[in-house]
């Protein structure tokens, strides 16, 4: 089975290319549980399954490494962009759309002889409704609601890009135990769904600074939707301005809550390999 290795910001991907394949009778979750193992299999955050769609140009499905589905990956969406625009899979419209689990996407490729530089998603509105998030027992807005967590009170906010993202400040890395806490959140009760956990120090009115523990994943590099939704949540909370810069362990993101109230989202997309995978034996 041919495989290509992406990542946004170190956060990686293995990507399966079946737009033109006949027989899609897979069973991703259990391809993304060995795919993405990191000593079994080729190794990933996340598996990336490029398919033709009705209703876009290209249909985008994600797999977390424990084999569940979410809605939606920024940091996948621009490597896919980038994979199908050089490979010409589809003939593309302008701007790009891609059909995912959040929705139909918007995105605009910067393109330097024939280089793909950097993508922009739009990612659409936020999602600020408790029960759509989903969190259970809270009213609205999810903004500064206590949450206990292994004995501590910490102060969420709670945002949906799609997926869920329980978004919390904090004023120095250092004192948190994110080890225990992330896992411990994203499991919590309060989220029927699970949830991604974002750390967020802030910089300055244009700058923050995130960790993430991502649902299905754990700790991972960067975080597209996560950046999106610390960003809202940055916002609601007064701390920033509507653009920002998000500094992520394996690089920047550039996120603006735009006046039409769809976030926005820049960064880069790149290669790392391409492959075969001769199957893999877990036990
Ligand atoms: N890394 C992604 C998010 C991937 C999905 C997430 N783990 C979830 O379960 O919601 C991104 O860049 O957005």
């Amino acid at each position: 089975m041919e495989f290509i290795k992406m990542h946004g910001l170190g956060n990686d991907f293995v990507f399966l290319d079946h737009y033109s394949v006949s027989d899609r009778d897979v069973d991703y979750p259990e391809l993304a549980r060995k795919l993405c193992h990191r000593q079994f299999g080729i190794g990933g955050d996340g598996l990336a399954v490029i398919l033709p769609s009705n209703v876009a140009d290209a249909r985008m499905r994600i797999f977390n490494p424990d084999g569940s589905e979410p809605e939606m990956c920024g940091n996948a969406i621009r490597c896919f962009a980038r994979y199908v625009y050089d490979q010409k899979i589809v003939i593309i419209s302008d701007p790009m759309l891609v059909e995912t689990g959040a929705g139909i996407l918007k995105l605009n490729l910067f393109i330097k002889e024939g280089q793909v530089q950097g993508v922009q998603v739009d990612m659409g509105e936020p999602i600020l409704r408790a029960d759509l998030i989903p969190v259970l027992g809270v009213g609205e807005p999810v903004v500064g609601q206590p949450i206990e967590v292994l004995g501590e009170t910490y102060m969420y906010t709670a945002v949906s890009m799609g997926n869920p993202h329980c978004v919390i400040f904090v004023e120095d890395f250092s004192t948190l135990d994110f080890d225990r806490v992330g896992p411990a959140l994203e499991k919590h009760p309060l989220f029927p769904r699970k949830t991604n956990v974002e750390f967020i120090q802030i910089n300055s009115p244009q700058e923050i600074t995130m960790k993430v523990w991502e649902r299905g994943a754990g700790p991972t590099l960067a975080c597209g939707t996560g950046a999106c939704a610390s960003t809202v949540a940055a916002i609601l909370n007064n701390k920033t301005e509507r653009a920002v810069t998000v500094h992520l362990p394996g690089g920047d993101l550039f996120i603006e809550w735009g006046p039409d109230n769809h976030v926005y989202m820049t960064g880069p997309g790149a290669y790392v390999f391409k492959g075969e995978w001769l199957g893999t034996q877990l036990s």
